[in-house]
């Protein structure tokens, strides 16, 4: 059984091809900012994306044609149970829609689902950012209207959970970690015992991360929001597209700022250590969830391939518990392994209802 995967990013899209569950390639396509800001909405990227697919396919000398499945990575859905989904028209629709919001991964699905139809093969997407296992206590923001959401990097985080586990003896289940999604968004999730219970909205909640907010004073965001200066696009591009690292140094590529900083710019210095400071914040957060009960502190993502970003958060949190860093993502094995299990009649695939 041959799955094509189709991971994409806010900074770059990750392909990889699959034989059962041996990973025969995988590449990665960095999209220059100046390219994807031509885009008014996420999903208009589709064709873009499509085009960069298909020619890494070419490049690799691998047709499109010999797929039994194309995964995809899933977007901002309703809150829903972790598993394989059929990519359906009405899936579809949601993704383009995005009712819940604009992310990257929504452009998962889509693309899976077109590549899919050319060849008459299923397109699923596999543990959604949007799966939800937070506790009634995490749900509570303040406010009444707007409960907390649980949006998350859920399927990199549960998928280097388990290797973590697995190699100091232990199943997901057994064990509690705090893992740590450091891309292009960042999340920080309480992992208790196989449930993540509390996460931060990595959209709009928890620390900076190279081109978002993270979490905002909350008055001085209303007076913005009405000063008559900002559209509510123009709000929500600032708080998930343009904030963060981009908004005090104009790049999004971390490799970039720490150029910079070791060339002597002491605002890049500044601004990487302000995003480990609040990297290193949460995680304290995520220790009081669990009451000090932690097994290990996971560092995963694009930015733990940093020694300087991983050394600058571990230095503040190695008091709770051993680090571990993972750095990169193994989202594409966990897609592969969601698509093979239900085209081997393992699982069988969910079918969104919302
Ligand atoms: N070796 C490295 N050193 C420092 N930063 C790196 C390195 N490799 C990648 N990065 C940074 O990681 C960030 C992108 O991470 P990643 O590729 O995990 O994000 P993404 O897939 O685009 O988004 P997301 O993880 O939110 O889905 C970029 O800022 C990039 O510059
Ligand atoms: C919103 C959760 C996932 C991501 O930021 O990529």
């Amino acid at each position: 059984m041959r799955v094509l995967v189709i991971n994409p990013g806010s900074t770059s899209t990750k392909i990889a091809a699959f034989e059962n569950e041996t990973c025969l390639w995988k590449t990665g396509i960095d999209h220059p900012a100046q390219e994807i800001e031509g885009f008014a909405r996420v999903g208009d990227q589709y064709e873009y994306r499509i085009a960069a697919v298909l020619k890494t396919l070419a490049l690799k000398g691998d047709a499109l044609e010999t797929f039994n499945a194309i995964a995809g990575r899933g977007g901002l859905l309703a809150p829903l149970i972790g598993g394989t989904y059929f990519v359906d028209d009405n899936l579809v629709r949601v993704l383009q829609d995005a009712p819940g919001g604009e992310h990257a991964s929504n452009l998962g699905g889509i693309i899976a689902y077109h590549l899919g139809r050319r060849i008459n093969v299923p397109a699923f997407i596999v543990d959604p950012v949007a799966v939800d296992e937070m506790e009634p206590l995490a749900r509570f923001s303040g406010l009444p209207e707007l409960p907390r959401i649980s949006l998350s990097h859920a399927l990199n985080m549960k998928a280097v959970a388990r290797k973590v586990a697995r190699q100091i003896g232990k199943t997901y289940q057994e064990v509690n970690f705090i893992v740590v999604h450091l891309g292009g968004g960042i999340s920080v999730a309480a992992h208790y015992k196989g449930r993540m219970i509390d996460v931060n909205n990595a959209n709009s909640e928890g620390p900076f991360s190279v081109d978002r907010c993270g979490t905002l004073p909350a008055y001085q965001l209303v007076k913005l929001c009405y000063s008559g200066n900002y559209s509510e696009q123009e709000m929500l591009n600032k708080i998930t597209k343009e904030g963060g690292m981009f908004a005090y140094l104009k790049t999004k590529d971390a490799r970039a700022a720490e150029k910079r900083m070791s060339e002597g710019d002491s605002q890049a210095k500044l601004v990487l250590e302000a995003l480990c400071y609040q990297v290193s914040k949460e995680i304290g957060a995520m220790a009081a969830v669990m009451a000090g009960d932690v097994d290990r502190i996971v560092l995963t993502g694009g930015l733990a391939h940093s020694q300087f970003i991983t050394c600058e958060i571990s230095r503040r949190i190695a008091f709770i518990a051993k680090v571990e860093v993972v750095p990169g993502e193994e989202e594409m094995e966990a897609l592969a392994s969601g698509a093979l299990r239900v085209l081997k009649g393992e699982e069988q695939a969910l079918v969104y209802q919302a």
